[in-house]
């Protein structure tokens, strides 16, 4: 019988495999950043052990860095205690364990899921961890990648290889062309709200069909990291030509005669035709539109064009509960239709769509447009790389004549644990990946939306796709 590519990698990576225990497989790329490594270096101290690949191990600085203010522009201390603390801690442990550390201030440093793609560290076959459940997006390169926790970090840092228990997988196909204006983005959020947000557990899915490999590498690590916000271990897409486009040339690719050997056997990496997964999930890219959450979790979503739904209207017990609850956090009455929800803030940027991509889609939006009086928006490049590329091409302008913050690189609004928060109460578009009660600050109301639904719902202020909009005015003397 035939494999899949995610059994493929898999296999390859096997070092070690007994019966009745998990298989140990070799890690090719392990990210660190500053929240879950902390206790995995004292466990090496404490036990007196090294960091068994110091070189194919890379850190960064994003979750707790501030994007405004002096530490941004000038380089000074982090003024929250417990954020400088965890970022001090990270320089430290790096210096003392040999580890190359991309820190504030650095071209290199950006949010951990934007930097190894843009350094061609994530390659197609590749095991890739991190201590972050975001890790699923560099499988959108053809990697097995997985969010670990703190213990098992530490065993990565000390062996370079981990202990996982077996995985089922799932084909998730999306058939047919997008309709316009429909993006990746639309499209995970219709497959969480379908296959709801425990709908993965246990698998590692791959995305195939013509909308999927339409998709430019951007789109295709939005999906992926959404991959678990549907209890997914992993979420993984073939390389193709598409794929080798965006890898090539970067600083760590491979070059020469290494780039031709690679590429012929990354074009191995593909699910064979006689491979059986162990579930299926079929969309038509024909039925997708934009897609927002109204709810508390991810699988909360519906087309814009849709209202808040009625608890009452739910069989499952469990989900009208869920519902229910939801709707009372977000301040939300059944029936409202969607377009009628006011924000007051839009966030632009995280590891979901926070890559120049999105940038420029959503600029491409607001361009000669303003942001609503009384609403903020905050554009936050997901590096300091992205950010210097939009600045090249004038993204930046675009943003803040339409009156948005311009803003340094970093997870910032998507979870909170920086400065940028919103207070209770508040409502925001954002283009992040979770909407968890007090996701983005206590008492904050989260709706996730594309980096186009975000741009148009600050210029409305209220949920808006751009088609939504009136034509931009022609600018004086054009
Ligand atoms: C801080 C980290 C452990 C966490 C994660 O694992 O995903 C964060 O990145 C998040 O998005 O909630
Ligand atoms: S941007 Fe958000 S989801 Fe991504 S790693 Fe940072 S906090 Fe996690």
């Amino acid at each position: 019988m035939g494999k899949t590519l995610a059994e493929k990698v898999w296999e390859s990576h096997v070092v070690r495999s007994a019966e009745g225990e998990p298989d140990l497989l070799y890690i090719d790329l392990h990210l660190v950043h500053e929240v879950t490594s902390p206790q995995a270096f004292d466990g090496l101290r404490l036990a007196g052990r090294q960091v068994r690949r110091p070189d194919l191990t890379i850190a960064t600085e994003d979750h707790n860095v501030p994007t405004f203010g002096p530490s941004v522009t000038e380089g000074a201390p982090i003024a929250d205690l417990v954020s400088r603390t965890q970022v001090e801690t990270l320089r430290r442990n790096c210096e003392e364990f040999g580890i190359r550390l991309h820190p504030m201030g650095d071209q290199g440093q950006g949010i951990v899921h934007v930097i190894g793609p843009q350094l061609g560290l994530t390659q197609p076959g590749a095991t890739v961890v991190c201590g972050d459940s975001h890790t699923s997006t560099h499988g959108a390169f053809g990697a097995l990648a997985f969010g670990i926790g703190t213990s098992e970090v530490e065993h990565v840092l000390a062996t370079q290889t981990l202990p996982l228990k077996p995985f089922k997988t799932m084909a998730i196909t999306v058939e047919g062309e997008l309709p316009d204006g429909v993006t990746a983005k639309d499209i995970i959020l219709a497959v969480i709200a379908k296959i709801g947000t425990g709908g993965g557990q246990g698998h590692v899915l791959e995305y195939r069909g013509e909308a999927i490999r339409a998709l430019s590498m951007e789109g295709r690590m939005t999906i992926c990291n959404m991959s678990i916000e549907a209890g997914a271990r992993a979420g993984m897409i073939a390389p193709d030509e598409t794929t080798f486009a965006y890898l090539q040339g970067r600083p760590h690719a491979p070059q020469g005669a290494d780039w031709d050997a690679a590429v012929e056997s990354w074009r191995q990496l593909v699910t064979d035709d006689d491979a059986v997964f162990d579930r299926e999930v079929v969309l038509q890219a024909a039925d997708l539109a934009p897609f927002v959450t109204w709810g508390t979790n991810p699988g909360q979503g519906l087309p814009l064009s849709a209202s808040v739904p009625d608890p009452a209207d739910f069989t499952d017990e469990q989900q009208r509960q869920a519902a229910q609850r939801a709707l009372d956090y977000m301040g939300l009455q059944p029936g409202t239709p969607l377009r009628e929800i006011a924000v007051d803030t839009v966030f632009l940027g995280s590891c979901t769509n926070g890559r120049i991509e999105d940038l420029r889609a959503a600029a491409q939006v607001l361009e000669g447009r303003r942001v609503a009086d009384g609403v903020r928006m905050l554009v936050v490049p997901g590096s300091v790389l992205v950010k210097q590329q939009a600045e090249e091409e004038g993204l930046d302008r675009v943003f803040s004549a339409a009156g948005a913050e311009w803003r340094g690189a970093g997870c910032s609004m998507c979870l909170a644990m920086n400065p940028d928060k919103l207070a209770p109460g508040e409502r925001s578009a954002s283009t992040s990946n979770r909407n968890f009660e007090g996701r983005q600050g206590a008492g904050g109301r989260t709706h996730l939306v594309s980096p186009q639904v975000a741009a148009a719902t600050a210029v409305t202020g209220r949920l808006a796709a751009p088609a939504d909009l009136q034509p931009a005015p022609v600018p004086v003397g054009a």
